[in-house]
């Protein structure tokens, strides 16, 4: 039987406490497809994000193929899944730089989650090791993301590629003027701070339906679409790992906060160390690091859940989910009717 979708208690207690304090109603959120190994990423990331005290709950935009025991294990983990249907680019012949990636376009589903003012999405690939809520406050009006880096192979059916040029050291390979106008700068989509918005939805939706679709797929599209509000943000917000041997100049690895786990080889719950790159000292800290919150039980919502319960008293708010309670701490006691925990299926 599918589980109770939580968006019921805990959007109560995340709009709830939001509109109890009148705080803007805020969310991380983040995509989920299939019935395989992604969701240990985006268990990661529910803990990762506990494990930081973030003030806002998770949201998973689920694809209908994700079986109802991920539903449940995310649910568990004080995430607020919330079904997507896919959207699928028009047909074409292009090669995806992964075969995978024709999935992705479904990440625009995002844009109509209206109940939230700003959003901030992450891969299920990507952790967050320092608190990042600040970036809600930055200016309405844009898309901010961390600039990508054009080096790797995966690059490789690109002009910038073929000529040696990237974004990341500009100065390194001029672009030829007879190449035309330089690229505009271009961001990783495995995080970015966006507002949903439904006529931005129906506009990227009926867009994409006229745009033949590139190797990056959604990404490729997202840095069209949003070519002019795109602001760049530092790389600690974003560390696509291939930044580590290809502008090791541009990072201070101390002062990452968030890491995105894209490079070959790199997933934390597949790691074997045998890709290229991925027996690098830097690399083998990050994926333990990874592994360290993943297996932190003290992380875990149900074992927070029940040592409220216990220490709370009638009326103290027990207030729970990826987020509220960091929230709720601030908010002080609620009343009871705040008390938030999954329904049962
Ligand atoms: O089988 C899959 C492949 C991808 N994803 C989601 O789509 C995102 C983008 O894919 P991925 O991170 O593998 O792309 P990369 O950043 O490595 O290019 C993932 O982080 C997941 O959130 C998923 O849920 N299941
Ligand atoms: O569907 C396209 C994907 O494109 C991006 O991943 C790429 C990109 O970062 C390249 O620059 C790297 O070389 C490559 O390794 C990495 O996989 C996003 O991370 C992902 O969320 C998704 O949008
Ligand atoms: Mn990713």
């Amino acid at each position: 039987m599918a589980p109770e979708i939580v968006s019921s208690s805990s959007a109560i207690v995340s709009t709830g406490l939001a509109k109890a304090a009148s705080l803007p109603s805020r969310a991380y959120v983040t995509f989920l497809a299939g019935n395989g190994d992604y969701v240990k990423g985006v268990v990661g990331l529910a803990k990762g994000l506990r494990k930081v005290k973030s003030a806002y709950p998770l949201v998973v935009a689920v694809l209908p193929d994700v079986p109802d025991d991920h539903r449940r294990i995310l649910v568990d983990q004080g995430c607020i899944v919330r079904e997507i249907e896919p959207v699928h680019p028009p047909q074409n012949q292009t090669q995806y730089a992964m075969a995978y990636y024709v999935i992705n376009y479904s990440k625009l589903r995002i844009w109509e989650f209206v109940e939230y003012s700003k959003m901030i999405y992450l891969d299920g690939d990507i952790q967050v090791f320092e608190n990042i809520d600040h970036l809600f406050d930055m200016a309405d009006g844009y898309l901010y993301a961390v600039m990508d880096c054009f080096c790797e192979k995966t690059w490789s059916h690109t002009p910038q590629y073929k000529i040696g040029y990237c974004q990341q050291c500009p100065d390194k390979v001029q672009w030829p003027e007879e190449l035309g106008p330089k690229p505009a700068l271009y961001f990783n989509a495995g995080m970015f701070v966006f507002e949903p918005s439904l006529p931005t939805y129906d506009d990227l939706l009926s867009t994409l339906k006229i745009t033949p679709p590139t190797p990056f797929a959604e990404q490729d599209f997202l840095n069209m679409f949003f070519r002019d509000v795109y602001r760049p943000i530092p790389p600690i917000y974003n560390l696509v790992l291939a930044m580590l041997w290809r502008h090791p100049e541009n990072i201070e690895l101390e002062k990452v906060k968030v890491v995105h786990y894209c490079a070959a080889g790199s997933k934390p719950w597949r790691y074997t160390g045998k890709e290229e790159n991925m027996d690098r000292e830097d690399i083998k800290i990050l994926v333990k690091k990874w592994w360290d919150v993943y297996n932190d039980e003290t992380l875990d919502y149900k074992k927070i859940l029940a040592s409220n319960a216990a220490a709370s008293t009638g009326g103290v708010c027990v207030c729970v989910g990826v987020g509220v309670e960091a929230e709720a701490k601030k908010l002080k006691a609620l009343p009871a009717r705040y008390i938030a925990a999954p329904s049962a299926a």
